[in-house]
């Protein structure tokens, strides 16, 4: 994890105070198949892709996670259910806008092997700019490369821009694989951890 040794203790010590498990919202967002559903289905199920109904398997939305010596109750959403809708909707949009707007965090997944859907992501992140900050603080944001199985050492463009990417918005990349089971764990610990850093952040500005 990417954490500075201070930033770790701050983060136990807070943890360490608190007798209730903590809520999480995370946004699960970005472009049209890049992924985001199926690196939850991987994670809960052990599958990539399931014929099951996933919206209403709960199961797969809430979760409790052990971190850092607490107990956490992740609740996870994504703005892109509705198969049909087309990314650059209006509706996807303003429900793109709410979900971040309702989450501790953010992760912004997009498919590794393909420089479109970096393209897509960096329009996403233009849409959610406004719903990220909260005052002059921007919610903490990991970009996700999903799908790393499928890129080749040949073509690591859109990784390595993804990289670039992630530095421009001052946040890092997480490399992923839904299909390979790669990076959940880190990605949830890297965002999990962000969360609680920008609380204990609130906290102290009181
Ligand atoms: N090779 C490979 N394929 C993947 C991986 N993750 C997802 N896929 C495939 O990519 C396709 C899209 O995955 P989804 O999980 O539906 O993507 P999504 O981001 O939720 O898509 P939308 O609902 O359209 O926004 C599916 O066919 C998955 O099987 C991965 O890590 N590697």
């Amino acid at each position: 994890m990417s954490l500075s040794a201070e930033d770790d203790s701050r983060l136990r010590e807070y943890l360490s105070q608190c007798r209730l498990e903590q809520v999480v919202t995370i946004a699960l967002c970005g472009p049209r198949g890049a992924g985001k559903l199926s690196l939850l289905r991987r994670r809960s199920t052990g599958m990539l892709d399931d014929d099951d109904d996933d919206q209403l398997n709960r199961s797969l939305w809430q979760k409790r996670e052990y971190l850092h010596g607490a107990w956490f109750f992740v609740r996870w959403t994504t703005h892109t259910k509705a198969k049909e809708t087309a990314d650059t909707t209006h509706s996807d949009r303003i429900a793109l806008r709410g979900h971040v707007a309702e989450a501790d965090g953010c992760l912004l997944v997009y498919d590794a092997a393909s420089k479109d859907s970096l393209v897509g992501l960096r329009q996403l992140y233009e849409t959610i700019h406004e719903p990220l900050h909260v005052g002059d603080k921007r919610k903490p944001v990991v970009v996700v490369a999903n799908k790393v199985d499928l890129v080749r050492e040949t073509e690591e463009l859109a990784l390595r821009e993804g990289i670039a990417f992630a530095k421009s918005i001052d946040s890092i990349l997480i490399k992923a694989s839904a299909k390979d089971a790669i990076g959940f764990d880190d990605m949830l610990v890297e965002i999990v951890s962000r969360v609680v850093l920008s609380w204990i952040s609130r906290t102290d500005e009181l």
